[in-house]
């Protein structure tokens, strides 16, 4: 498809969300889970897992989060196998959201843009996650790049890990947090759109209920957590309440303990994805 035809980023989402559930499943070979998958750390172990996991998952949830550092470990060989696995995701119907948290100046940052949101870029994805500490504006060019071509980006906020605490919840000039401004300034990069916008925000779902306001979001929020991290389904309602509509629950670690068995590991994405769509009932 080119990207003259292809639908916004913030439509095809919401379309997957509505068909397949919101769940968003992460691609993270750990080299932990290559050994209790009975393989070794090298690129065609590598390849064999996250094919297999690739294979299993991707006609079955929203999203699929390929986490690019587990596969740049194995240098030109491992982006070859992440080349792939973006590919045969988006090719078995899933989104396809590479997490690089890239952020640079305005003029790198458009090299970053061109490598993972160009139409044909060998890494083209439908979304990559990027951060703004080098300032919000010095995303232009990739919230740029990524409406032109019908794709997204999802905006560091509140990140999952405790770590990000204090620097994130650190009042801003204006008296409002780090993060929240963040929130505020994608959304005012999605104002008008419907269903919403391609400028997501990343926001843990071990965060504290209520620390965001993403009333006027518009956009949708990547939330990170699900699992090994500590976050149940319940716990999303509790951190995001009126804003559930509009999240991502995402996990990798919970879902890949599971393999190497394809159907262990579209069992274990089933039932995440049946909790959750019990929560949107609530
Ligand atoms: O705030 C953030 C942003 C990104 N991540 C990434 O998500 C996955 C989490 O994996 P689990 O195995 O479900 O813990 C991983 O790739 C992180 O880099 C995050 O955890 N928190």
């Amino acid at each position: 498809m080119t990207a003259g035809v292809r639908a916004p980023f913030g439509q095809r989402l919401a379309d997957a969300m509505r068909e397949r559930g919101p769940l968003c499943v992460g691609i993270d070979p750990h080299p932990s889970l290559l050994h209790a998958w009975g393989l070794g750390e090298d690129p065609a172990s590598l390849e064999r897992f996250a094919l297999t996991a690739v294979e299993a998952l991707a006609a079955e949830v929203a999203v699929i989060k390929p986490q690019s550092a587990f596969f740049e470990v194995y240098g030109s060989a491992g982006i070859a196998v992440l080349e792939r696995v973006v590919r045969d995701a988006r090719q078995a119907g899933a989104l396809v959201l590479l997490d690089v948290k890239r952020g640079d100046i305005g003029s790198t940052m458009t090299a970053y843009a061109t490598a993972y949101l160009d139409e044909d870029a060998p890494l083209a994805a439908d979304a990559i996650t990027v951060s703004p500490y080098l300032g919000y504006g010095s995303l232009a060019p990739a919230i740029g790049i990524a409406e032109q071509n019908g794709r997204g980006v999802f905006v560091l906020a509140r990140t999952s890990n405790p770590e990000g605490a204090g620097l994130q919840r650190a009042a801003h000039g204006d008296g409002r947090g780090v993060a929240q401004s963040i929130v505020d300034a994608a959304a005012e990069n999605n104002a008008g759109a419907a269903p919403m916008g391609h400028v997501g925000v990343v926001a843990g779902a071990t965060i504290r209920p209520g620390e965001l306001d993403f009333g006027k979001l518009n956009g949708p929020v990547l939330a990170p957590g699900l699992g090994a991290q500590g976050a149940t389904p319940r716990t999303l309602h509790e951190v995001f309440g009126s804003a559930l509509p509009l999240v991502v629950p995402a996990t990798a670690r919970d879902v890949l303990r599971h393999g190497p068995d394809p159907e262990g590991l579209r069992a274990a994405a089933r039932r995440i994805r049946d909790e959750l769509a019990e929560l949107h009932r609530d």
